[in-house]
């Protein structure tokens, strides 16, 4: 299976994803074909040009310049959408990707058959959108929760909205502080990730 990864910054599920198909569970069953970035200063570009990976960056900036806010944003979607089919992927892989999916990118991706998934540092419907980690540890603090957590989710225009294909829970003890608790989550999200993507592409190559 080929896999076109979707990133913004520093890359670190990237790596876990390139690291499995050299040697891990991925090896053999999936490559990373291609990685995007709307932000051409993402370390993961780095790390994919280590591996040998080809990039491409697609900023949203010029679009806006050229065509305004909403044309520009419009635009900068049914491109991105052209640009990915043209990878010709078999699965799109969402790895600390932040830009919102619209139906511009979502709709021709479905009529090409492609499937497209996220990371999210939550649990399903607790902390979608951004500062997830931040707003679990606030909750906690409150008292309002005493877990939270990281799932693998198929992509639908609700943000972080998307039946879940991976969950894994993460205790917050009161001895935790954000940091320690990113720490926990982002090391649960390496993990999740590498075997959603396995369970996919092992699904796939099955039928
Ligand atoms: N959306 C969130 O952004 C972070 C990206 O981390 P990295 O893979 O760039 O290190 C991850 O925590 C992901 O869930």
């Amino acid at each position: 299976a080929s896999l076109v990864v979707l990133i913004s910054g520093s890359g670190s599920n990237l790596q876990s994803i390139i690291d499995a198909t050299q040697n891990g569970i991925l090896k053999g069953k999936a490559v990373v074909s291609h990685v995007l970035s709307n932000r051409k200063n993402a370390y993961g570009l780095e790390r994919a040009s280590k591996a040998g990976i080809p990039t491409s960056v697609h900023p949203l900036l010029p679009y806006k310049k050229e065509y305004g806010n909403e044309i520009g944003r419009n635009k900068y979607d049914t491109d991105l959408a052209e640009r990915i089919i043209a990878l010709k992927p078999s699965l799109v892989v969402c790895a600390g990707w932040m830009h919102i999916l619209s139906p511009e990118v979502l709709g021709p991706l479905e009529k090409q058959k492609i499937g497209i998934i996220n990371l999210h540092p939550a649990l399903p419907g607790a902390f979608n959108g951004i500062h997830a980690i931040e707003r679990a540890f606030e909750a906690a603090r409150e008292g309002k929760i005493t877990k939270t957590g990281a799932m693998v989710h198929w992509v639908i225009t609700e943000v972080d909205g998307g039946k879940p294909i991976l969950i894994q829970e993460v205790p917050i003890e009161s001895s935790d502080t954000v940091e320690t608790l990113e720490d926990k989550i982002h090391g649960v999200e390496h993990k999740i990730l590498v075997e959603a993507i396995h369970n996919i592409v092992s699904a796939t190559s099955d039928s």
